[in-house]
C-alpha cells in the first residue's frame, strides 16, 4: 500500500515538484541574501523613536517605514508630490540606496506559488504540496519497512545504485520537505478558505484623539518603549491633521498611538492563532529565519535528482516484476508464486513460471515473498522461488518473509514446493530456501515437492524442474527461462605481486585496469576512454576463465576511486579460474561483471571495526583500511604461513600502521615454531576484544570456511560472560562474514 501511495502520485507530479523545489530553492536564497546587506542593530539599541526621529531628519515627507523579517529597514516617502521608497540604515536614517525588490526574484515566487497562472495554477501548487506531504509520509513508512524498523532509521543503509541514493538522499531531506509540504500545504488551504484565516489582530480605530500639538516624533513613548528589532511597520499621520495618528504594528501586537502624547490610544496583543501563521509562513519562506530558508532550500533541491531515481526504480521494478503480469488477487488466485530476490534474476524465472500456468488455465498471483498475505482463500498450490543471499541468509525481498509468516493462516490445504536460486561456490548453497521449506513445512503445509536447488540460474535444472511439477500437478509446464547474460567488461593486468611459492599456497594479488576494446572511433583515434564501473572494497568482481561461460567470484581489494581493480587470489589445485588468473602476465586481459555485496562493509560512525582474515581473505579487508580517511580505529587480525613467504600486503600494512589507519596489526602464522592461526591470536586478545566489543565494535571476517568456523567459535566464548553471542551481533549487522 504504501509503495503504491508513493510511486503513483510521484510518477504524476514529478514535474510539478521538481518546478516548485527549484524555485523553492531558489527563493531560499532570498532571506540570506537579504539579510546579509542589512544592518540589524542588537536588541535594544534603537528603538523605533530614534529611528523615526532620524527617518524624519532625512526624509521630512516620511509616510511609513516598515522594517522586513530579515531586518532591511525601507522608508516609503513622498518628496515634491512623487512617492519613493529608500532603503536606510537603521542606526542613522540616511538613504543607502533606493528600495528596488528584485524581479527575478518576484518572477521565481509566481512561479512557485502559482505556476506563473492565477487562482488555478495557486490550486495546483497547494494540490502539489499536499501530495509532497503524502509521499514524504509513504516513504518514510516505505524506509522503515526496508531496514527492519523505526528504530533502524538511521542506520547504514544497504544497496547500491539508484535505490541507495534515493533513500540515502530522501532521508537527509525529509524532515525539511515535510516542514515545506505541510506549511504550503497550510497557507493554500487558508487561501482557499478551506481552513479559516487567523483574525482579530487589529484594534478598531479610536473613537478620540487628544487634538493637541504634535509632541516631537522622537519623544513619544510608545514609541521610545518599542524596540526597533519589533517593528513590523510605522504608518505616520497625515500632516497637519490634529485628528489622525501613528499606526504601529509589532510582533507582539498593534495599536494607535496619539501623535501629541504619545500613549496608546487602542492596543490589541497579536492573538495566539495569528502568532501560529506568523510562524507557519516563516517556517515557510524562510522570512526572518535565513539558515532555515537555506536548510529548506538544500533539502529541496534533492527534489530533481529523488524524482529521476524514483522514476527509475519504478521503472525498473516494472520492468523486472512485470507486475502487469496478468496478476489474480489474493482472494481469487488458485496458485500464488511468491519471489525472494536481491537483484530481481529470480522474477525472470518465476515470470515464466507464471506464463505457463496460467496458459495452462490457473488464476496466478505473483509477487514478492515481503508482500505474503495472511491468507489466500482459494489457492491450492504455493510456489516460492527464492535466491540466497550472504551467509546464507534472505534476500532484500524476502527479508520479513519468515516473521510475516507466523501469522499465516493456511485455510485452504495448500500444497507448496521451494525452488531455490543459489551458487556452490558459497559455502550455504541455497541455504535460504532450505529454511523456507523448512518453515512452511511446520506451518502445517503440504509438500508438493520436496525443496529444489538451481546453480548459477541454470536454465537445464530449471526446466527439470517444471517436468516434474508437470507430472505432480498434471499442469503442462514448459519451463524455458533462460536469464540475459551479465554485461562484461574488459580488464588489463597492470601488475602482479606474487607470495607464498615456496610454502605450496601461491597467492597473488594482481591489479588490473579497464581496458579499451579499441574497436570502431574509439579504436581508430586515439587511447579511448575505458572506464571502470562503480564498486567498492568488499564487492565482487565475476571473472570469466576462457571458453567457459559460468564465472567465479572474487572479493575486490580497491575501489573505484583507486581507478585500478585490485584482487588477491590464492591458486587452487586444479582451479580453472585461479589457475587462468595466476598465469596472466601484465598486458593480458580478463573479462568480468562487478557484483555489489553492500553487506559486506565496515559501519560508519567512530565505532572500531575489527577485522578478521587468512589468506587471500585478506584483500577487501586491505582495501577498508586503504579507504580509512577518517582514521577510524581499525583492528587487523590475520592469518598466513610463514612471514618470509605469505606475508601478503606487509608493506602496505606498515604504511597503514604509520599513518593509523590500522591501528593495530595482529598476525599469526601456522608454519613457523609459532604454528599460530588467527583464532588463537583472537584468543590470546580476548580481554581486549570483548572490551572492543562492548563499546559496540562491528566484526569482519573474511576467508576459507574452517578459518571463519574457527573464529566464531572463539568469538562467541569471548561473548560468554556477556550474555550474547554472534548471532546476535549477526543480527544487529556487528558480524558480517564474507567466507568460500
Ligand atoms: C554477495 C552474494 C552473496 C551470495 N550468497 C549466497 C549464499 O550464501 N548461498 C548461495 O547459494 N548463493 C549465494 N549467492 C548467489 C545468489 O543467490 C545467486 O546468484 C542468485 O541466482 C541471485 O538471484 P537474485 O538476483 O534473484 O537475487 C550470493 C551472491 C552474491 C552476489
Amino acid at each position: 500500500m504504501w509503495r503504491k501511495l508513493h510511486s503513483i502520485p510521484g510518477l504524476f507530479a514529478a514535474l510539478f515538484l521538481i518546478v516548485l523545489a527549484i524555485t523553492g530553492a531558489i527563493l531560499s536564497i532570498s532571506p540570506a541574501l537579504e539579510r546579509s546587506g542589512a544592518i540589524v542593530p542588537v536588541a535594544g539599541e534603537v528603538s523605533v523613536a530614534h529611528l523615526a526621529e532620524r527617518v524624519v531628519e532625512q526624509y521630512p515627507g516620511t509616510q511609513q517605514i516598515e522594517r522586513s523579517p530579515s531586518g532591511a529597514v525601507i522608508v516609503y516617502y513622498s518628496r515634491d508630490g512623487q512617492a519613493g521608497a529608500d532603503l536606510v540604515n537603521p542606526l542613522t536614517g540616511k538613504a543607502i540606496g533606493p528600495y528596488q525588490p528584485s524581479s527575478f526574484f518576484r518572477w521565481v515566487k509566481d512561479l512557485h506559488r502559482a505556476f506563473l497562472q492565477d487562482d488555478g495554477g495557486r490550486l495546483m501548487a497547494g494540490a502539489m504540496a499536499l501530495l509532497m506531504v503524502l509521499m514524504c509520509v509513504s516513504g518514510t513508512f516505505m524506509l522503515s519497512r526496508r531496514v527492519g524498523g523505526w528504530r533502524f532509521l538511521i542506520k547504514p543503509l544497504k544497496g547500491a545504485g539508484d535505490h541507495r541514493i534515493h533513500s540515502e538522499l530522501a532521508r537527509f531531506a525529509v524532515i525539511g520537505l515535510l516542514l515545506s509540504a505541510m506549511t504550503g500545504t497550510y497557507m493554500s488551504a487558508v487561501r482557499f478558505g478551506v481552513l479559516p484565516e487567523a483574525s482579530g489582530g487589529e484594534p478598531s480605530f479610536p473613537e478620540e484623539v487628544s487634538g493637541g500639538v504634535p509632541a516631537p516624533i522622537g519623544s513619544l513613548a510608545a514609541l521610545k518603549n518599542t524596540d526597533l528589532n519589533n517593528l513590523r511597520e510605522l504608518v505616520l499621520p497625515y500632516p497637519d491633521d490634529l485628528q489622525d495618528f501613528f499606526s504601529l504594528s509589532t510582533r507582539q501586537g498593534s495599536g494607535f498611538i496619539d501623535q501629541s502624547t504619545g500613549e496608546y490610544l487602542k492596543y490589541q496583543a497579536t492573538p495566539t492563532n495569528s502568532q501560529i501563521v506568523d510562524w507557519i509562513v516563516r517556517l515557510h519562506t524562510g522570512e526572518g529565519l535565513w539558515w532555515l530558508g537555506l536548510i529548506l532550500g538544500a533539502a529541496a533541491l534533492t527534489v530533481p535528482v529523488l524524482s529521476i531515481t524514483g522514476a527509475r526504480i519504478w521503472w525498473l521494478r516494472r520492468r523486472a516484476s512485470r507486475k502487469t503480469l496478468d496478476n489474480a488477487d489474493e482472494a481469487n488466485a488458485d496458485t500464488v508464486i511468491l519471489v525472494g530476490t536481491e537483484n530481481n534474476t529470480t522474477w525472470g524465472f518465476a515470470r515464466d513460471l507464471h506464463e505457463k500456468l496460467a496458459e495452462a488455465g490457473r488464476h496466478v498471483l505473483s509477487t514478492d515473498m515481503n508482500q505474503l498475505a495472511e491468507e489466500y482463500p482459494r489457492a491450492e498450490l504455493l510456489f516460492v522461488l527464492t535466491s540466497t543471499y550472504g551467509d546464507g541468509g534472505a534476500p532484500a525481498s524476502a527479508n520479513t518473509f519468515m516473521e510475516r509468516l507466523r501469522r499465516f493462516r493456511n485455510t485452504s490445504g495448500l500444497r507448496f514446493a521451494v525452488l531455490g536460486f543459489g551458487d556452490r561456490q558459497f559455502p550455504r548453497f541455497c541455504q535460504f530456501a532450505v529454511d523456507v521449506d523448512e518453515a512452511l513445512g511446520s506451518r502445517g503445509l503440504e509438500r508438493l515437492e520436496k525443496v529444489t536447488t538451481i546453480n548459477r540460474q541454470s536454465t537445464d535444472q530449471f526446466g527439470k524442474w517444471g517436468d516434474r511439477i508437470t507430472g505432480l500437478t498434471g499442469l503442462s509446464l514448459a519451463l524455458t527461462h533462460n536469464p540475459t547474460p551479465t554485461r562484461r567488461f574488459d580488464l588489463e593486468l597492470v601488475d602482479r605481486a606474487d607470495f607464498g611459492l615456496e610454502i605450496q599456497a601461491p597467492t597473488s594479488i594482481l591489479r588490473f585496469r579497464p581496458a579499451d576494446r579499441k574497436s570502431g572511433f574509439r579504436g581508430l583515434f586515439g587511447k579511448g576512454n575505458a572506464r571502470l564501473p562503480d564498486f567498492e572494497a568488499g564487492d565482487l568482481v565475476g571473472v570469466f576463465p576462457p571458453g567457459d561461460d559460468t564465472h567465479r567470484y572474487y572479493s575486490l581489494a580497491s575501489s573505484s576511486d583507486d581507478g585500478l581493480l585490485e584482487i588477491c587470489v590464492r591458486k587452487q589445485a586444479g582451479g580453472l579460474c585461479s589457475g587462468f588468473l595466476h598465469n596472466l602476465n601484465p598486458g593480458d586481459r580478463i573479462q568480468g561483471f562487478i557484483q555489489h555485496n553492500p553487506d559486506f562493509r565496515p559501519a560508519p560512525g567512530s565505532r572500531p571495526i575489527i577485522l578478521i582474515g587468512a589468506g587471500a581473505g585478506i584483500g577487501p579487508l586491505a582495501g577498508f583500511i586503504r579507504k580509512n580517511d577518517s582514521r577510524h580505529p581499525m583492528y587487523l587480525y590475520w592469518g598466513g604461513r610463514n612471514p618470509q613467504s605469505d606475508f601478503l600486503y606487509k608493506p602496505e600494512l606498515g604504511r597503514y600502521l604509520e599513518d593509523q589507519r590500522l591501528t593495530r596489526l595482529n598476525t599469526a602464522f601456522s608454519r613457523t615454531q609459532e604454528k599460530a592461526y588467527v583464532q588463537d591470536k583472537i584468543s590470546e586478545d580476548a580481554m581486549d576484544v570483548r572490551k572492543l566489543i562492548e563499546m559496540g565494535a562491528q566484526i569482519l571476517v573474511c576467508g576459507g570456511r574452517d578459518m571463519a568456523l574457527g573464529v566464531k567459535e572463539v568469538i562467541n566464548e569471548i561473548l560468554t560472560p556477556m550474555d550474547i553471542d554472534v548471532d546476535k551481533l549477526k543480527r544487529e549487522g556487528r558480524y558480517l562474514e564474507d567466507v568460500y
